[in-house]
C-alpha cells in the first residue's frame, strides 16, 4: 500500500532480544477458524531471536464468524499433525464459545488465549469473560488492545492497561496490541500513536516478564495489504527503543515483538528474517492449519540466516 514513510526512528543502540513470550502460543489467524467474535479464529506466533528465546511467537486467533465446532475440529486435527519448530511458542486464541473444545483436543505444545477478558475481578458483568473464567478453561494468555477493540468497541489506552495489570496480577500472559490507522501513518503519526499505546500498557503494568507486544498496523489487518519487511522492522526497533528509553534496557532487549497483519505462508520468511520481527499474530492464514505450520516454522530461519 502507499503508505507515507515514517519519520526517522529513535536512536536505538542495537539490542537484540533475549527472551519469549507470546503470544504466547500458537497461530492466528482472523479467519481461521478461531479468532475474532464475528468471524473467525485467531493465532498468533513469534519466535525469538538469537538473544530471545524462546524465538518467537506464533499465535493464530479465529472470529467465530467462519468457526464452527466442525471447521474447528479439522483445524484441531491439523495442528496436531503439523511439525512444529520447537523453539517457537505456538498459541491459538479461539472464540470464547469454543475454548473448551480447543482444550479438550488440541495438543498441549499450543498453548489457548482469550481473545479479551474483563478489567478486574469477576462479578455482574454480562456478557464480558473473566479472567479466572480464561484460567479455569486452561488459558495461558489473552490478546489486549487489538485494533477491534480499540476502533469497533471503543476500548481506550487506560482502560486496556488496566486490563492487562489485571490478567498479569492473575499468572496469564497478555499479547499487547498497538498499531496505527491507516490516516495516522498518512500524517506522520505512526510512532506516536504506537509510543501513546505503550505508556499505557508500561504506566498499569509492574512487570513485562509475562508481555508480548504485537505490532499491528490497524491498515494492515484482514486487507492483504501487508507492511513491507522493512515497514514493520523500523516500527518494531522504534518500539524497542521506546522500552529501552522509558522502561528498561533489559525489558527492551528482552521482550518479543511480533507483527499481525496479512501474514501468510508466502510472506512471513521475509518478515522473520527482520531482526526485530520476533514472530507473528496471524489472523486470516490461521483458519488453515498447514499453512500456519509454515508460519509457524518460518519464524526460526532468522535464527538460520544469522
Ligand atoms: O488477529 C489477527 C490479526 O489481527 C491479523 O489478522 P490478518 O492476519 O487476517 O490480517
Amino acid at each position: 500500500m502507499a503508505a507515507t514513510s515514517l519519520t526517522a526512528p529513535p536512536s536505538f543502540s542495537g539490542l537484540r532480544r533475549i527472551s519469549p513470550k507470546l503470544d504466547a502460543a500458537a497461530v492466528s489467524s482472523h479467519q481461521s477458524f478461531f479468532h475474532r467474535v464475528n468471524s473467525s479464529t485467531r493465532l498468533v506466533s513469534s519466535s525469538s531471536s538469537s538473544h530471545r528465546s524462546p524465538r518467537g511467537v506464533v499465535a493464530m486467533a479465529g472470529s467465530g464468524k467462519n468457526g464452527t465446532k466442525d471447521s474447528i475440529a479439522k483445524l484441531i486435527s491439523d495442528l496436531n499433525s503439523a511439525t512444529l519448530e520447537a523453539d517457537v511458542d505456538v498459541v491459538v486464541s479461539p472464540p470464547f464459545v469454543y475454548i473448551d473444545q480447543v482444550k479438550s483436543s488440541l495438543t498441549d505444545r499450543i498453548d489457548i488465549s482469550g481473545q479479551n477478558s474483563w478489567v478486574g475481578k469477576g462479578g455482574a458483568f454480562t456478557g464480558e469473560i473473566s479472567v479466572e473464567q480464561l484460567k479455569d478453561l486452561g488459558c495461558k494468555w489473552v490478546i489486549l488492545g487489538h485494533s477491534e477493540r480499540r476502533h469497533v468497541i471503543g476500548e481506550k489506552d487506560e482502560f486496556i492497561g488496566k486490563k492487562a495489570a489485571y490478567a498479569l496480577s492473575e499468572g496469564l500472559g497478555v499479547i499487547a496490541c498497538i498499531g496505527e490507522k491507516l490516516e495516522e501513518r498518512e500524517a506522520g503519526k505512526t510512532f506516536d500513536v504506537c509510543f501513546a499505546q505503550l505508556k499505557a500498557f508500561a504506566d498499569a503494568v509492574p512487570s513485562w516478564d509475562n508481555i508480548v507486544v504485537a505490532y499491528e498496523p490497524v491498515w494492515a489487518i484482514g486487507t492483504g495489504k501487508v507492511a513491507s519487511p522493512q515497514q514493520a522492522q523500523e516500527v518494531h526497533v522504534a518500539v524497542r527503543g521506546w522500552l529501552k528509553k522509558n522502561v528498561s534496557e533489559e525489558v527492551a532487549s528482552k521482550t518479543r515483538i511480533i507483527y499481525g497483519g496479512s501474514v501468510n505462508g508466502g510472506n512471513s520468511a521475509e518478515l522473520a528474517k527482520e531482526e526485530d520481527i520476533d514472530g507473528f499474530l496471524v489472523g486470516g492464514a490461521s483458519l488453515k492449519g498447514p499453512e500456519f505450520a509454515t508460519i509457524v516454522n518460518s519464524v526460526t530461519s532468522k535464527k538460520v540466516a544469522a
